[in-house]
């Protein structure tokens, strides 16, 4: 596996739509592109891929110039050595799981029985050894996802391109995927670039994220610090749930001097980063701290009451013992019998049933 740092800057320029973008990926590294629909996601990685063209700037693989607008230099497609997982899993239907794997190295020149060999041993590492007989319209959505993710890695790509790969998946097969791909992500040192539309896969699998909107970075930076302090109103918008990184503990996230307990939807270790994810409806807010209950409380200073219809008040508070923006949605009348107002301390209190924990990316 080669090991080279991805640099791109490119100008593409549509009717009414212009992206302009740069960005560098370091290997081993992922970044996550998260934006609204129509923001330019899939036009990046068809650039990257070599499916479309900018009118200016390049894209560089180590030393492998892919493109120069300025030298009319454009490698083709199938030359970038471009590895792709895709929403759908597009496995070749009259193939075997296994043949499905192997087919990256054979097309690559490796002998039948090595590409075999290396396909098995990816069907391993991604959990699905024992569908390698099975054919794409015998699995699951979930199987057949594990199976395209080892073929994309069987080819042994320089790049790894991630297009929403979680989803077409059910809600019961995408926290498995979720969790594979954090894992198999973490083992590799090629960069990867993952195309997303939920902060939560950002959160798990993404060192840096980069905020797309309409063909512009609003933001760039690493995942947990853009989504704890973000700059614009469009980030702290997609960010929507709650979350607070840190440390794993027992079937907790350990923040500064507060643990946040939860469901453990995919396993955690402990020491290493994790995420407790929380919706704002899920938080009651209280004056003083809650007593003998087992629910978690984290002691905030309120920052801003925005009314948000007719029936919700969203509260935005900072955190004071680590670092996190949080928020809750309470009805108007329970801000109004708490009488709360900016800067004043309060208590946010959330159910552990109602908060989810999840490893989290080293970034
Ligand atoms: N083949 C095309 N020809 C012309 N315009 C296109 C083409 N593909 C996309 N566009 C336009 O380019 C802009 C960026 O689209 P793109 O698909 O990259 O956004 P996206 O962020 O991936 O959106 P989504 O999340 O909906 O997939 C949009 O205005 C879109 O309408």
């Amino acid at each position: 596996m080669s090991a080279a740092r991805l640099r791109a800057g490119i100008t593409l320029r549509r009717a009414a739509f212009t992206l302009e973008v740069a960005f560098a990926v370091e290997p081993g590294e992922v970044l996550a592109i998260v934006g609204p629909n129509g923001a330019g996601k899939s036009t990046v990685l068809s650039a990257l891929s070599g499916l479309v063209e900018p009118d200016h700037g390049s894209i560089e693989l180590g030393d492998h110039r892919w493109f120069d607008a300025e030298r009319a230099v454009s490698v083709a497609t199938h030359r970038r050595g471009v590895g792709l997982l895709a929403q759908q899993p597009l496995l070749f239907p009259y193939l075997s799981a296994l043949d499905n794997v192997a087919f990256g190295p054979r097309a690559g020149g490796v002998r039948k029985a090595a590409a075999r060999a290396r396909a098995h041993a990816w069907l391993e590492e991604v959990g699905a050894a024992e569908l390698a007989a099975r054919r794409p319209g015998g699995l699951s959505g979930g199987q057949a996802q594990r199976v395209a993710l080892a073929r994309a890695l069987a080819a042994d790509p320089d790049l790894l391109l991630l297009d929403e790969p979680l989803a077409a998946l059910d809600v019961d097969a995408a926290p498995d995927m979720r969790g594979l791909l954090h894992r198999v992500l973490r083992g590799q040192r090629r960069p990867t670039v993952l195309v997303t539309h939920d902060v939560l896969d950002a959160v798990v699998l993404a060192d840096r994220v980069l905020v797309l909107s309409e063909g512009g970075a609003v933001e760039q930076g690493v995942t947990r610090e853009v989504l704890a302090r973000p700059r614009t109103a469009f980030t702290a918008r997609i960010a929507g749930l709650n979350l607070v990184g840190g440390t794993g503990g027992d079937s907790a996230v350990l923040a500064g001097d507060v643990a946040i307990s939860g469901r453990v939807v995919e396993p955690i270790e402990r020491d290493r980063p994790a995420a407790a994810v929380f919706a704002p409806s899920a938080v009651a807010v209280h004056r003083q701290p809650p007593h003998g209950s087992p629910r978690n409380a984290v002691r905030v200073r309120l920052t801003g009451l925005e009314p948000r219809g007719e029936d919700v008040v969203r509260l935005r508070a900072a955190t004071r013992t680590f670092e996190a923006v949080l928020a809750a949605d309470v009805t108007p009348a329970a801000a109004a019998e708490l009488s709360l107002a900016v800067d004043d301390e309060v208590w946010f209190v959330v159910k552990a049933t109602e908060v989810a924990i999840h490893p989290a990316s080293d970034g």
